[in-house]
């Protein structure tokens, strides 16, 4: 199994699904996929988000897989069973964090403040999503951290966009950021595949 070091250096651009209809998983995460996209997130906010996952497994066994929006101790148990490689949630719990390490499954917890990094810090977490980026400070609260808390490795997510994408990948504390801008709402609801990957194609270049 990878482990969060690993995962979060497969790629620099994770993107955050959110799965409407359950036809759509398998050619959306292809596109993805093919357009350069390795590193998967499925949230569970639909009823969706545990099937897609394990389908999206089956049809791309080398995308590395995991599940968004882990919310409660019964979604770590859910999520490990379909196939979910990581974890992300947008806060984090001790009932989380020993779900997860209970199912031996790595998770990316959510916090944006030094507080909660150094709580996590104390439970042997070093790698963190900074969520909501944009809301809780950005770029300059993710720097400031930095000096303190060095060992830190952040996957900032929430209101990441094209515009902001390549200040966040440029700051040491950061392996990768989240977003949803490549998951264009009219293409998908179109299922115009040939359309996400071309974004997604450029997100994946973006960052390189
Ligand atoms: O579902 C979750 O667990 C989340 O944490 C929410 C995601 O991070 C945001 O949906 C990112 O959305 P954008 O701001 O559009 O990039």
């Amino acid at each position: 199994m990878r482990n969060l070091d690993e995962i979060m250096d497969l790629c620099p651009v994770i993107p955050v699904i959110v799965i409407d209809r359950a036809e759509d998983a398998v050619p959306l995460a292809t596109a993805l996929y093919n357009g350069g996209l390795k590193v998967l997130e499925v949230t569970l906010r639909t009823e969706f988000g545990l099937a897609a996952i394990s389908a999206i497994r089956k049809a791309l066994p080398d995308a590395v897989v995991g599940a968004g929006t882990v919310v409660t101790a019964e979604d770590v148990r859910n999520a490990k069973e379909a196939g979910a490689e990581f974890l992300v949630s947008p806060g984090c719990t001790l009932t989380l964090l020993e779900a997860a390490r209970a199912e031996g499954i790595p998770l990316l917890p959510g916090v944006n403040s030094p507080s909660e990094a150094m709580l996590l810090l104390e439970q042997g977490q070093r790698h963190l999503k900074f969520f909501p980026a944009e809301a809780a400070g950005g770029v300059p609260m993710l720097k400031s951290i930095l000096g303190p808390l060095p060992q830190l490795r952040f996957c900032p997510t929430g209101g990441i966009n094209p515009d902001n994408v390549m200040e966040y990948l440029s700051l040491a504390n950061v392996a990768c950021v989240g977003g949803t801008w490549m998951l264009d709402k009219a293409a998908i609801a179109a299922g115009d595949w040939a359309e996400i990957e071309r974004l997604s194609r450029m997100a994946a270049g973006l960052a390189a």
